[in-house]
């Protein structure tokens, strides 16, 4: 048998953990597949003296992770910390300048430098494999750099976040509050180390960047994603969705479009009968569009320690397979050099349904008005409804929930903004777009 793979894990936290613990479990079965033993010879967290309930005896402990990329006896650097910045990155530029293959499950840092490390990791013929960066266990990077090699794709998207995904299932299945949903996904490491990154979406988007790069051939460009979270989701909006025959999700979309490759995150209505509409709690579902294969949709744990743990332990594996000089799977599916320029379609020109949920001023002549904005649009509504009267006595209101055939986001947003300078609307209108499988 070859000799061991050496490996280096780079944060003992929800993933972390797990993986040391798997690769513990299952060194035999291990050694067998892989043709050669995994080995853990080096590890770093923040703290040693934290009891994980791990068996680290015969492993080298390590303060600072980038010490460790640099001096450890290892050939792969795990990096589990997460962030762009700090020690994440320093560690990971660190491994590959030594020339060490990189795992890592860390998609804000890919989102931020991907094209960089993926040019540097080429150039030393390493591998830098980041399956657990999106949707989690799911092996949708490799179905996207590997399988679908040869298919032109029109369209990815899909539920890229477990952390909403098991909020927006919990409110509407059990009625809970948002703040209760959000701390139980914690308690579970469903979470990012701050949830503000799952729960305005920037996680979502994260993801959605690579998976743009690698099915569209471009650079990644995550600051140009349209974004909008699910903090403003309100039982009211899920209630309405259902009543429509609708349920809402997170997606991460990105599609070719005659503009360009459009980019968005946002809460959005699903049919009630399609699959991606009945993927709930943590689970993940992945959609890709191509030419050649069509339609296929993945679905699978997108979130929490050992389903992570399960991707990052492929990626080791695959590293353990390969020999020296055969490293061929480029990290973005095609070298980091010949990635296209992104090129940005405005949002303003989306085409899509639309829900709007507005209060109005209970008063004589506002359906009116609104149809009158609407037609102004060239907006074609599918469905208008008027809820019973709320508000006070004195200033009663009504909800107005109204659903678009396909319009423009520019049409809409115009339309809602000519609302609101009528002096009819109470509070902020809700704004939902609706996707179509
Ligand atoms: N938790 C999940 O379900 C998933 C997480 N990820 C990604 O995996 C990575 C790790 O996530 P979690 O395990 O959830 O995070 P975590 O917060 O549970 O663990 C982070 C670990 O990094 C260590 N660490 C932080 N700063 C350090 C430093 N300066 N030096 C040494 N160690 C340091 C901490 O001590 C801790 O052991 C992140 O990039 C995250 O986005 C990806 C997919 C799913
Ligand atoms: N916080 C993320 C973890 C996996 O990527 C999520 O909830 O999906
Ligand atoms: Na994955």
């Amino acid at each position: 048998m070859a000799d061991a793979l050496k490996i280096g894990v780079a944060g003992l936290g929800t993933v972390g953990a797990s993986l040391v613990r798997i690769i513990h479990d299952r060194q035999e079965s291990l050694a067998v597949s892989c043709g050669r033993a995994i080995e853990i010879t080096a590890v770093s967290a923040r703290n040693r003296d934290k009891d994980r309930g791990l068996d680290l005896s015969g492993v080298t402990w390590f303060d600072d992770p980038v010490t460790m990329a640099k001096t450890a006896d290892i050939d792969v650097l795990v990096e589990l910390i997460g962030g762009a910045e700090g020690a994440a990155r320093a560690a990971v530029e660190a491994a590959l300048e030594r020339g060490l293959h990189v795992v890592t499950a860390n998609k804000a840092l890919l989102a931020d430098s991907g094209v960089e490390l993926a040019a540097a990791a080429e150039e030393k013929g390493l591998l830098l494999n980041f399956e657990a960066a999106v949707a989690g266990g799911i092996p949708v990077i490799k179905a996207m750099r590997e399988s679908l090699t040869g298919n032109t794709i029109s369209r990815v998207y899909g539920i890229m976040n477990g952390t909403c995904n098991y909020i927006l299932t919990r409110m509407e299945k059990e009625g809970l509050s948002f703040e209760d949903c959000l701390k139980e996904a914690q308690r579970l490491g469903y979470a990012e180390a701050d949830p503000t990154f799952d729960i305005e979406g920037n996680d979502t988007a994260h993801k959605l960047a690579i998976m743009t790069a690698l099915a569209f051939g471009c650079e990644i460009s995550c600051d140009d994603i349209y974004l909008e979270g699910i903090s403003n989701i309100t039982q009211e909006d899920i209630r309405a969705a259902s009543e429509l025959g609708y349920r809402i999700k997170l997606l991460g979309v990105a599609q070719r479009t005659e503009g360009g490759i459009e980019q968005r995150v946002h809460p959005t209505m699903v049919p009630h009968d399609t699959v991606i509409a009945q993927v709930d709690g943590v689970t993940n579902a992945v959609a890709i569009e191509s030419d050649i294969l069509g339609d296929l949709l993945m679905v699978g744990p997108g979130a929490g320690g050992d389903a992570t743990a399960s991707a990052v332990l492929g990626d080791v594996a695959d590293i353990a397979k390969s020999r020296p000089g055969t490293q061929t799977v480029a990290a973005l599916g095609r070298p980091a050099k010949s990635l296209e320029p992104y090129r940005r379609a405005r949002m303003r020109s989306h085409e899509g349904g639309y829900f709007i949920r507005l209060r109005v001023a209970d008063r004589i002549g506002v359906i009116a008005a609104i149809a009158r904005r609407m037609a102004d649009n060239q907006i074609s509504l599918e469905s208008i409804v008027q809820h019973s009267t709320n508000g006070s006595d004195e200033a009663p209101t009504k909800t107005i929930i109204m659903v678009t055939h396909a319009t423009t986001e520019l049409s809409v947003r115009n339309a809602v903004s000519s609302m609101e300078s009528d002096g009819y609307i109470v509070g902020k209108p809700q704004v939902i777009r609706i996707e179509k499988p």
